[in-house]
C-alpha cells in the first residue's frame, strides 16, 4: 500500500485526508539519520519547518514522489535535489498568511506597551506603572519590507490602526502600493524614517544579514523592529547590541538564523525591550487546519496521478493550467515523443512554435510537456514535469520558444516542434480538434492528417507506383495489421511521407527488409 510519512506535527484534518489514499505514519522528532534510514519506504512526505529534507534524505528516498510543506517556506527542503530526482515539492502559499500577519501585529503592539515584561514583573509580585509607559501606533510610520501576501495584510491592518505605511519591495508595482495606500521608499530611507519596521521578505542570498549594524544605526532611537519572516535576514549579534545599547527602542523576533535558538544566543542575554517567540507565526488553530488540508489534498491528488495546485518546482503548471490545457499538453508530449523517435536521439536544439490560437496559451507548460515527451523515449518513467527542463538542460538541449499568432492553419491553432540533431533536422506539427481529439498535421513539412496511435511507422520515400503495395504485403506476411495508412506529398512523383497506424509493433528484423524496398529513403517505427 502507498505510504506517507508525516514527520512534523500536522493538524488531524490533514492526516484524515492522507488516510483516504495511503497508510499514514506520524513519526515526529526523527533524527537526520533516522529519517535517511526510513524514507525509502515512503511515496509521500509531509513536513513543517522542523524537518530538514537534505540532499542525503532525497538520495535515500527511492520511492518518494512528493514532499508537502504544510506552510509557506521551503527553505528546509533541498528543492534542486528534489527536482533532479523528479520529486514534486508543494506548499500552502496562503494558508497561514493571516496568522503570520497577526503575529507580527501582536509583537508590534506588545513591544509598544511592554506587555511581556510588564506581565513578568506583575507575576513576580510587582506593581510597576512607571517603567512600562509605552507608545501608540496611531499616526506613527510603519515600514514594511516585503509587500507580498503577509506584508500586504500587515499594511492593511496598520492603515486601519491609523498608521502611515511605507514599504520597500523591489518587485511590487507602484499601482499595487497605491491600492494598499502605501508609499514605496528605498530601503535606507525606509529604515531612517520608520517608527516601526516589520520584515516580510524571504531569506535568500540577497537578503542574508540585510539588517546589519550599519543599517540599525540609521534607525531612530525610538524605532522598533519586528521579524516574523525568516531568521538570517537580521544579524543577531548586531541586533542584540543595538537593543542593549538603545541604538533602537526595541525588537521582537519570531524566527532565527538557526532554529531552535541556541541556549547561548546573544539574544537570550537581552533582558529588556526584546521579545522572542519560538517561530509561532503560523501557530493558530485556523492556520494549521488550513495548511494541513491544503497540502494533504495536494499529496493525495499527486499520489492519485492528478496535478498539484501549488507545486514550487513546476513553474507555471498549476492544477488550473493543467485542467485548461490538458489536450494541448497531451499533444505537446505526443509530438515530443514522436519527434525524438524521428530524430533518433541527440537533439541539440528544439524549437517550440505556438501558431494561431495556440499562441494565446502560456508557452512554458507546453515546452515542459514537449521536453517530457522527447526525454521519455530515453528516460522512461523517471522523467516527469518536475525534472524535464533540468534534464533537457543537462543534456545540452537548447530550447527556443516562438509565438506566431498570425498563423491561420487550424481554427484552434497548432503546435510545431522542430529539432536539430547530428542526424538531421525534423519537424512535426499537431492540432487539437474541437472534439478534443489530437491530430498530427505535418511531418517534416509534408501535410498529413493522422490521429496518433500506439504503434506507427513513418517512411520517407519516392512517390512512385508499387511502394505502398510492397510495404503492405511485407507487413501482412509478418502478421502486422495495418489500422490506417496515409500518404503525404508536395509534388507528384517527388518526395513523400507515409504514415501507418499499426495494431502491432514492427519486429526489428522486418525493419531491415523495409529499408531494402526500392524507393524507401527512411523508415522510423514509433511507439507513442
Ligand atoms: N513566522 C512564521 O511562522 C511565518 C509564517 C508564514 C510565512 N513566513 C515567512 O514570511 C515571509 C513572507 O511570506 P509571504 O507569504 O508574504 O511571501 P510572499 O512571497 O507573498 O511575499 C514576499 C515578498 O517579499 C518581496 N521580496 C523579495 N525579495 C525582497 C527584497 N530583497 N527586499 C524586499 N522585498 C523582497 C517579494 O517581492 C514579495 O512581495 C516568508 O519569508 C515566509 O517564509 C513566516
Ligand atoms: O513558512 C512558514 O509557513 C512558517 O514559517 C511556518 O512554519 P511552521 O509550519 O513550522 O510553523
Amino acid at each position: 500500500m502507498t505510504k506517507v510519512l508525516v514527520s512534523d506535527p500536522i493538524d488531524q484534518a490533514g492526516i484524515d485526508i492522507l488516510s483516504q489514499v495511503a497508510q499514514v505514519d506520524v513519526r515526529t522528532g526523527l533524527s537526520p539519520e533516522q529519517l535517511v534510514a526510513c524514507i525509502g519506504e515512503y511515496e509521500g512526505l509531509m513536513i513543517r519547518s522542523g524537518t530538514q529534507v537534505t540532499a542525503d534524505v532525497i538520495e535515500a528516498a527511492s520511492h518518494l514522489r512528493i514532499i508537502g510543506r504544510a506552510g509557506v517556506g521551503v527553505d528546509n527542503v533541498d528543492v534542486p535535489a528534489a527536482t533532479r530526482r523528479g520529486v514534486i515539492v508543494v506548499n500552502s502559499p496562503e494558508g497561514n498568511t493571516i496568522a503570520a500577519a497577526e503575529h507580527a501585529l501582536a509583537l508590534m503592539l506588545s513591544l509598544s506597551r511592554h506587555v511581556p515584561h510588564a506581565h513578568a514583573s506583575t507575576m513576580a509580585g510587582g506593581w510597576d506603572r512607571k517603567t512600562y509607559v509605552g507608545n501608540e501606533l496611531y499616526k506613527k510610520t510603519l515600514g514594511v519590507v516585503g509587500l507580498g501576501k503577509i506584508g500586504s495584510h500587515v499594511a492593511r491592518v496598520a492603515r486601519a490602526l491609523g498608521m502611515d505605511v511605507a514599504a520597500y519591495d523591489p518587485f511590487i508595482s507602484a499601482e499595487r502600493a497605491q491600492m494598499l495606500q502605501v508609499r514605496l521608499l528605498p530601503l535606507p530611507q525606509l529604515f531612517a524614517e520608520a517608527d516601526y519596521v516589520s520584515l516580510h521578505l524571504p531569506r535568500t542570498p540577497d537578503t542574508e544579514n540585510l539588517v546589519n549594524a550599519a543599517l540599525l544605526a540609521t534607525m531612530k532611537p525610538t524605532a522598533r523592529l519586528v521579524n516574523c519572516a525568516r531568521g538570517g535576514i537580521i544579524d543577531e549579534q548586531a541586533l542584540a547590541d543595538a537593543v542593549e545599547n538603545r541604538v533602537i527602542a526595541g525588537a521582537a523576533l519570531d524566527v532565527y538564523a538557526k532554529e531552535p535558538l541556541a541556549a547561548d544566543s546573544p539574544l537570550r542575554l537581552v533582558k529588556e525591550r526584546l521579545i522572542l517567540t519560538p517561530h509561532l507565526g503560523a501557530s493558530t488553530e485556523e492556520a494549521q487546519e488550513n495548511v494541513a488540508i491544503d497540502v494533504a489534498e495536494q499529496i493525495r491528488d499527486v499520489l492519485l496521478g492528478l496535478p498539484a495546485r501549488s507545486a514550487v518546482n513546476i513553474p507555471g503548471l498549476t492544477a488550473e493550467v493543467m485542467e485548461l490545457l490538458k489536450p494541448h499538453l497531451q499533444l505537446a508530449e505526443t509530438l515530443g515523443l514522436l519527434l525524438s523517435q524521428l530524430a533518433g536521439g541527440q537533439i541539440s536544439e528544439l524549437e517550440v512554435r505556438l501558431q494561431g490560437e495556440f499562441a494565446s496559451h502560456p508557452a512554458q507548460p507546453l515546452v515542459v510537456a514537449a521536453l517530457k515527451g522527447i526525454l521519455s523515449a530515453a528516460l522512461g518513467d523517471s522523467i516527469n514535469y518536475v525534472n524535464a527542463t533540468l534534464e533537457a538542460k543537462e543534456r545540452g538541449i537548447h530550447v527556443l520558444e516562438v509565438k506566431d499568432d498570425a498563423s491561420r492553419d487550424f481554427a484552434g491553432g497548432s503546435l510545431q516542434l522542430s529539432s536539430r540533431s547530428p542526424r538531421g533536422n525534423h519537424s512535426v506539427t499537431g492540432a487539437v480538434f474541437t472534439d478534443g481529439e489530437l491530430r498530427i498535421t505535418t511531418i517534416d513539412e509534408f501535410p498529413v492528417n493522422v490521429t496518433p496511435s500506439r504503434h506507427m511507422l513513418f517512411t520517407r520515400h519516392r512517390d512512385m507506383p508499387g511502394i505502398i503495395g510492397q510495404l503492405g504485403s511485407l507487413l501482412g506476411e509478418h502478421n502486422v495489421n495495418i489500422a490506417s495508412m496515409q500518404v503525404g506529398r508536395r509534388i507528384v512523383r517527388g518526395d513523400a511521407v507515409m504514415v501507418l497506424s499499426l495494431d502491432d509493433p514492427i519486429p526489428p528484423s522486418l525493419l531491415a527488409v523495409i529499408h531494402g524496398i526500392n524507393g524507401i529513403q527512411a523508415a522510423h517505427p514509433v511507439t507513442l
